[in-house]
């Protein structure tokens, strides 16, 4: 046992010296004082309907939660897997390939893993090779658990956080294939009603715990998004969301946009970011580019959120409206419109400069993607001084977020376009501001 210690001390102090820097939590899985416990790989998934942005949400749920249960004896190995993005509904470009996205393609995991140990999927992959030597993997889940709301949340009144099992309506083949991958199976299947946050997937994991620990347990969720939040917005929050800065790639394009299209450097701007976000301390100093940035959702907002989502005109009201007041002459447009609706947005808008981002060429769009051009307007509209959002739009709230980061006073970020410019007091986002330790 003391070889073994020892051992394991050195290895793990190798790789502190080679790969601290970089990913701390990689080598807390070598030390020795948690080398007993299993390691636990835990994957999920969410309902397919769901856009990009609800789906970043969800995993903030699960990094915190992994974060806590790394902190729980016989849990403290566990690996969060990143669920790859696929084809999701918003993303209309059919020409280009989007199956099995990683995250790597938007995210810049490196961040990421400051937060927590998160694993891409090829990462996963190439793990579980080495650990069983199969090639293609196929790899057997150990437990998969697919989540369904309760049909009444309440009893007698009162929320409370609970599971139960149920029979699965039409077996659970009627899930596969798990993530998208046909190389993926399941050991033990269970259809589970569940309400309540991410701490209840401990009690989870508990209960269905084998009796004869294994080395290593793999962990499929079905439709985490119905998973809560433990507390939203406090500090762990803020800290698994500042983790999640964006690929470089991505980021080095809305640079050069800002720059060669809107005069924006992040020096004039007043928006310089430590390179790590772990050094990132509150300020509300930033300033943004010389332009003002509007988040226009569009598409399914029209139908399902008619009540709420102005037409073209108002919204280009409500935008001169503000650039007059802000002496501003530009304007950037986010937004999922048509080509259309954006010539008519432009025409409303005669004195000013409306500009939007489009990949100058077929390659760009290409290597972006649906996901990366919407993450290149997000990271523009986080560096405009003044932002005006969509009502109840996870993309408005993560630009918010973004903002929040950066530093920029309240009153320049927390916007929301209303019904109607004749009124002006109609309901507004929550303002969540950010908060560090
Ligand atoms: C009604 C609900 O709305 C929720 O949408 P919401 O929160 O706005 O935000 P998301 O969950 O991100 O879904 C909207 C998707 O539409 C595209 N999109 C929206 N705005 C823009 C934009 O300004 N620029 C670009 N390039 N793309 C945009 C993009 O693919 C984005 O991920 C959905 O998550 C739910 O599934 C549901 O449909």
């Amino acid at each position: 046992i003391t070889t073994t210690t020892t051992s394991s001390r050195h290895r793990r102090e190798t790789c502190e010296k080679r790969d601290i820097l970089l990913e701390p939590y990689r080598c807390q899985l070598l030390d020795p004082d948690v080398l007993d416990d299993p390691v636990l790989y835990l994957l999920y998934d969410v309902n397919p309907s769901e856009g990009f942005n609800l789906r970043r949400d969800v995993y903030i749920r699960l990094a915190v939660f992994v974060q806590f249960l790394r902190t729980q004896p016989g849990y403290r190995r566990t690996r969060l897997v990143l669920p790859p993005w696929s084809s999701l509904v918003h993303w209309r470009s059919h020409n280009l390939d989007q199956q099995q996205l990683l995250w790597a393609n938007f995210f810049h995991l490196p961040s990421m893993r400051r937060y927590t140990d998160v694993l891409d999927m090829d990462e996963f992959f190439a793990e579980h090779e080495r650990l069983h030597g199969r090639d293609p993997p196929t790899v057997l889940l150990d437990e998969v658990y697919k989540l369904k709301h309760f049909e009444q949340m309440f009893e007698n009144g009162v929320f409370v956080d609970k599971f139960e099992e149920h029979v699965c309506p039409g077996g659970h083949e009627a899930t596969l294939p798990y993530l998208g991958y046909g190389n993926l199976t399941a050991e033990a299947f269970t259809c589970l009603h569940f309400q309540g946050s991410a701490m209840l997937l401990h009690r989870l994991l508990e209960r269905y715990r084998p009796a004869r620990p294994h080395p290593v347990r793999t962990v499929l969720v079905l439709n985490a998004e119905i998973v809560l939040h433990d507390l939203w917005g406090n500090v762990d929050y803020w800290e698994a969301r500042r983790s999640m800065r964006f690929a470089p790639e991505l980021v080095e394009v809305a640079t050069r946009f800002r720059a060669d299209t809107l005069n924006s450097t992040d020096r004039a701007d007043r928006t310089m970011r430590p390179t790590r976000w772990t050094d990132e301390r509150y300020r509300r100093t930033a300033r943004g580019g010389d332009y003002l940035c509007a988040h226009l959702r569009r598409a399914d907002f029209l139908y399902g959120r008619d009540k709420t989502t102005p037409t073209i005109q108002s919204a280009a009201l409500q935008i001169r409206t503000k650039l007059l007041e802000l002496g501003l002459k530009t304007v950037f447009v986010a937004s999922d419109c048509t080509r259309m609706e954006f010539y008519n947005l432009k025409n409303y808008l005669k004195r000013f400069r409306v500009v939007r981002f489009v990949p100058e060429s077929y390659e760009q769009r290409a290597a972006l993607k649906d996901g990366g051009i919407a993450i290149v307007d997000q990271i523009i509209c986080s560096h405009a001084r003044y932002f005006l959002g969509t009502y109840e739009s996870t993309f408005t709230y993560r630009i918010y977020e973004e903002r929040e980061i950066i530093g920029f006073p309240k009153d320049l970020t927390f916007n929301t376009l209303c019904k109607s410019e004749k009124d002006m007091n109609c309901e507004k986002n929550t303002v969540w501001p950010i908060v560090y330790h």
